[in-house]
């Protein structure tokens, strides 16, 4: 039986016979079939137990108690799992662990909603918040289903052509109708987290606590709640194909399931161990080009399976669209140069939002903008 037929039987077993409502993914798309080496080679819970394959774990506990060797330290290991890894997870975050279950509770409830109920704040290319279940990461579909709101109510950023500016905004759905208020204080708790790993991960490249604080002013990141259903063909496809965030960093927390891999430095897929207690933070593309390539932003996936559906929340904490991202001058020397030129931020992202709705698209990375790169 080719893949094709085989995919056709699964799907149709996998079909709740008198459930009349359509699924919101379709495995008979093939869409969502990828090509045999992008395949995930571990499933969702397969992990390693070395220290030497998992990402470090760093608490920050000593932060804001005044032990200025215990902040020392925690600068010190973010520089280093930054360098290493381009991944950690951190605990005693900050983060109360009701403002994270309270959202996974309102996410359950809107997720499980008809797909008809959940489309009406579908997202579009002139309104990029709100509900998606058909997103491409580097023009595969994604098994999964989002909705995407924005920390701060609105945000500006360049029309498709970049030559003016469009002001974006969020779309609420009215069932649950406390889905509001949970993802809103989950945003005000990020957020604070947010601003101070930036101070954390600024100090650990030597620069002032605040140094990078201006191009956050009127941050656009938006918070985004995956959701993956259950996949009857978890070994064809991926909750998100391998991929790099475009952000400074991201900050994301999962449930127990399990899924998200890592691509460790000399290429071999680690899965990241959920623990209730963590925040996954990973580096995004601003900070690899601000730390002129000392931090990487690594690539990372998501990977399905056929028995529990799993949410996780990532905060990506994106700089202002006028910003010029460059490596940071005081990181710079003559044996040192800079690595990149400079690139403007909302451009960046909206060739970025371009990727995900059109099969394609051009995936703009950094590597554009490396000195010696032709434009
Ligand atoms: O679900 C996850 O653990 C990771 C999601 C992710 O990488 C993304 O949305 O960019
Ligand atoms: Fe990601």
């Amino acid at each position: 039986m080719g893949i094709e037929d085989s995919l056709v039987e699964r799907f149709e077993n996998t079909q709740i016979k008198d459930d009349h409502s359509p699924p919101a993914l379709d495995p008979s798309d093939f869409c969502f079939v990828l090509e045999p080496e992008f395949r995930p080679k571990l499933k969702h819970n397969e992990f390693f137990e070395s220290p030497t394959e998992q990402i470090p774990v760093i608490d920050l506990a000593p932060i804001g108690s005044g032990d200025e060797e215990g902040i020392r330290k925690v600068i010190r290991e973010v520089g280093n799992a930054a360098e290493e890894w381009g991944f950690f997870q951190v605990v005693n975050h900050g983060v109360p662990a009701s403002v994270i279950d309270n959202l996974e509770e309102q996410a359950i409830a809107f997720f499980t909603l008809p797909l008809e109920e959940k489309k009406k704040i579908n997202r579009t290319f002139e309104q990029p918040m709100g509900y998606y279940n058909e997103e491409l990461t580097k023009n595969y579909r994604d098994w999964k289903e989002v909705f995407d709101y924005l920390v701060r109510d609105q945000c500006a950023l360049p029309d498709e052509h970049c030559t003016t500016e469009i002001t974006i905004g969020n779309q609420w759905p009215q069932n649950p109708s406390s889905l509001r208020d949970a993802c809103e204080i989950y945003a005000k708790a990020t957020e604070e987290l947010a601003f101070r790993l930036l101070k954390i991960l600024s100090q650990s490249l030597g620069l002032p606590a605040e140094h990078l604080h201006q191009y956050f002013e009127k941050h656009i990141s938006p918070i985004r709640l995956n959701y993956y259903p259950v996949c009857p063909i978890p070994e064809l496809a991926l909750g998100v194909s391998r991929h790099k965030d475009p952000s400074a960093f991201t900050i994301l927390v999962q449930d127990e399931v399990g899924g998200l891999q890592v691509r460790r430095r000399d290429g071999k897929w680690i899965g990241v161990r959920p623990r209730r207690d963590a925040f996954v933070i990973n580096i995004g593309a601003v900070f690899q080009m601000w730390s002129n390539d000392r931090y990487q932003s690594v690539e990372h996936q998501v990977v399905v399976n056929e028995n529990k559906a799993r949410l996780s929340f990532p905060f990506f904490f994106n700089p202002v669209a006028a910003t010029n991202v460059v490596p940071v001058p005081e990181l710079l020397s003559e044996n040192s140069p800079a690595r990149y030129r400079p690139m403007n931020y909302g451009y960046f992202m909206r060739k970025r939002n371009d990727g995900n709705f059109k099969q394609d698209g051009e995936d703009i990375q950094i590597e554009h903008f490396a000195v010696n790169q032709s434009s």
